[in-house]
């Protein structure tokens, strides 16, 4: 798992706050040897640990679209992201990263397009355009996040608390299957599967369609670091 780390709106982009923003990022360095990485537009700072497993090479974040006016920062691997690079075919593309898909999805389908990414992940993404941003956790909260917001009005985002409390008034576990926007300020849950429903199934329990979702078991294999993952249709759940 990388760590990510983003500071958005602090009104203040001078020196001091850079390195104050390095600083938070290296107590998350433990979650990515591989690469570290600093994006600051103004007053909002998006930060990246690499543990490299999608295109190690060129794959080192934050990750930018075409003409690098919206910029992500993202934990974790999205699965279908071979599929969702056909929907993209007008898009270059810079690196094979799996995460890079983000940006373009963003850029064609507006804030909407988290729905369509299968995997487990967690990012940050910032429009410089309009300085506006949202930040996202995938469904079930797989991959870990915090968030915080500071006594300037500043959002704070964490893959671990250490990366924000000090610098918090207030600061709470960012929920599953939920999205952030700065443009309606608040939260909005994006993972709204029919089971959330208070509707009781009308399909009796039945131990057979759970021996076969079991029996119907998908391996899938994330290059090039052979992560193993199993998936099943049926019960659509994941396992490692
Ligand atoms: N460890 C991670 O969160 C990996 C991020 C991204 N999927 C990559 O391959 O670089």
């Amino acid at each position: 798992m990388c760590g990510i780390l983003a500071v958005l709106g602090c009104s203040d982009d001078s020196q001091a706050k850079r390195v104050r923003v390095l600083e938070l990022s290296r107590r998350l360095k433990h979650r990515g040897p591989d690469w570290s990485g600093l994006y600051q537009h103004g007053d909002c700072y998006l930060a990246h640990q690499r543990l490299a497993i999608i295109d190690p090479a060129s794959g080192d974040q934050p990750l930018f679209n075409e003409d690098k006016s919206v910029v992500v920062t993202v934990n974790g691997e999205i699965y279908n992201h071979e599929e969702l690079r056909k929907k993209l075919a007008n898009h270059k593309f810079r690196t094979g990263s799996d995460c890079d898909v983000i940006a373009h999805l963003y850029e064609e389908y507006g804030e909407d397009f988290v729905d369509m990414l299968d995997g487990i992940f967690s990012f940050v993404l910032l429009d410089t355009r309009d300085n506006s941003f949202i930040v996202a956790r995938d469904a079930i909260g797989v991959t870990s996040l915090y968030i915080g917001w500071g006594l300037d009005g500043s959002v704070w985002i964490s893959s671990e608390l250490k990366g924000l409390n000090d610098d918090c008034e207030h600061f709470e576990s960012f929920p599953p299957g939920h999205l952030y926007s700065s443009k309606s300020g608040g939260f909005r849950r994006w993972y709204n599967p029919p089971w959330f429903s208070e509707a009781i199934p009308s399909v009796p329990y039945d131990p057979l369609v759970l021996r076969r979702a079991f029996e119907n078991v998908k391996l899938i294999t994330c290059r090039p670091r052979s992560t193993l993952c199993f998936w099943t249709k049926e019960i659509n759940i994941f396992f490692l």
